[in-house]
């Protein structure tokens, strides 16, 4: 499905979301899904609005190139219609399908990734041991500039005790877990015997074995059965994409003040912008994207790392 987006200048954006709505709910189905953001449905595809300092940003998604110019063409109208006192550019991106869209161009992601603190050994020849036990699915691991991103995270929020949701074979963990100071916890969950196994010979050579409680079985079970109340300062989320919702919903009340939720892969390939894909994959972490941005126990921000991962802090 082609998207495009457009980034209007305007001191006005939360003036233009309220009027398209309140305009075009008349001929569509427009709602607001928080302060100064805002969908319009029409037959042939969706228009998001976001009002951000100094500008309105628009991105459309329609089923083929003529649905999409209708859509461009109807939003143009209307905003320039409403513009009676300013004069707005409205310009819109080429079209790219969703599963194209590059979340960083990768001339600079390159760069951004060559001056990451490297990973150290160990987690070097886990990744390496990875790739050669478990073939295509090493891709599943994270990198390791989101490794150092982890250390950092778990050090600066000085967390005691984490949890983390997706174990494979045990890298995440691993730079969790050695970021925590040495009477740290982290509750680790995964279904795989398999490949978690190939984990715990490299948590024992980094001395973070015995902070690492490993459960094996269906993390949303794990995490029911904690005692309800805030008890964790760290969690990490990357497991199967369906059950975010009720991973995230399990999590947040046992974070205390503070606490940080971490969740990877929350762009999907660039797929969860495009209503073309409406796996249940694509759909739950479309929900869970929607329900973090909108809730109000918690201060978020999604950042352009590798497959984009959302900070999420306990307030
Ligand atoms: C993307 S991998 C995790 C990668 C890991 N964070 C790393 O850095 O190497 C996803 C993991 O989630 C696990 N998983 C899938 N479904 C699960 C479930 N319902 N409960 C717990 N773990 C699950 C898989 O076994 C797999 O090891």
């Amino acid at each position: 499905m082609p998207l495009s987006t457009a980034h209007v200048v305007t001191d006005r954006p939360d003036r233009y979301v309220k009027q398209l709505i309140s305009h075009l709910g008349h001929k569509a189905a427009a709602e607001h899904t928080g302060t100064g953001r805002g969908t319009i449905t029409f037959r042939s595809g969706t228009c998001s609005l976001l009002s951000s300092p100094q500008e309105l940003v628009l991105i459309a998604a329609a089923a083929d190139l003529d649905s999409l110019t209708g859509i461009q063409d109807v939003i143009t109208r209307h905003l320039l219609r409403f513009a009676a006192q300013e004069e707005l550019r409205v310009d819109w991106s080429d079209p790219v399908s969703g599963d194209a869209l590059e979340i960083v161009t990768p001339a600079a992601e390159d760069y951004l990734r060559a001056h990451c603190t490297p990973a150290g050994q160990l987690l070097t020849e886990l990744a390496e041991t990875t790739r050669e036990a478990t073939g295509r699915a090493a891709g599943m691991q994270i990198a390791a500039d989101e490794g150092t991103l982890l250390e950092m995270l778990v050090r600066l929020s000085g967390a005691r005790r984490a949890i983390e949701v997706g174990v494979f074979t045990g890298y995440s963990s691993l730079c969790i877990a050695s970021a925590l100071p040495a009477d740290g916890y982290l509750l680790a969950c995964d279904v795989s015997t398999e490949w978690t196994a190939i984990a715990r010979p490299y948590w024992q050579r980094a001395n973070v074995d015995d902070r690492i409680d490993l459960r094996i079985g269906p993390a949303l079970d794990t995490l029911r059965a904690l005692p309800a109340e805030p008890a964790f300062d760290f969690a990490f989320i990357d497991a199967d994409k369906g059950n975010y919702p009720g991973y995230y919903e399990e999590i947040v009340p046992r974070l205390v003040p503070g606490g940080l939720l971490v969740l990877d892969n929350v762009f999907l390939g660039g797929r969860v912008l495009d209503p073309a894909f409406q796996g249940d994959d694509h759909q739950a972490m479309r929900r869970v994207n929607d329900a973090l941005a909108r809730d109000q126990r918690l201060d978020v921000v999604m950042l352009p790392v590798r497959d984009g991962v959302t900070l999420a802090r306990r307030r």
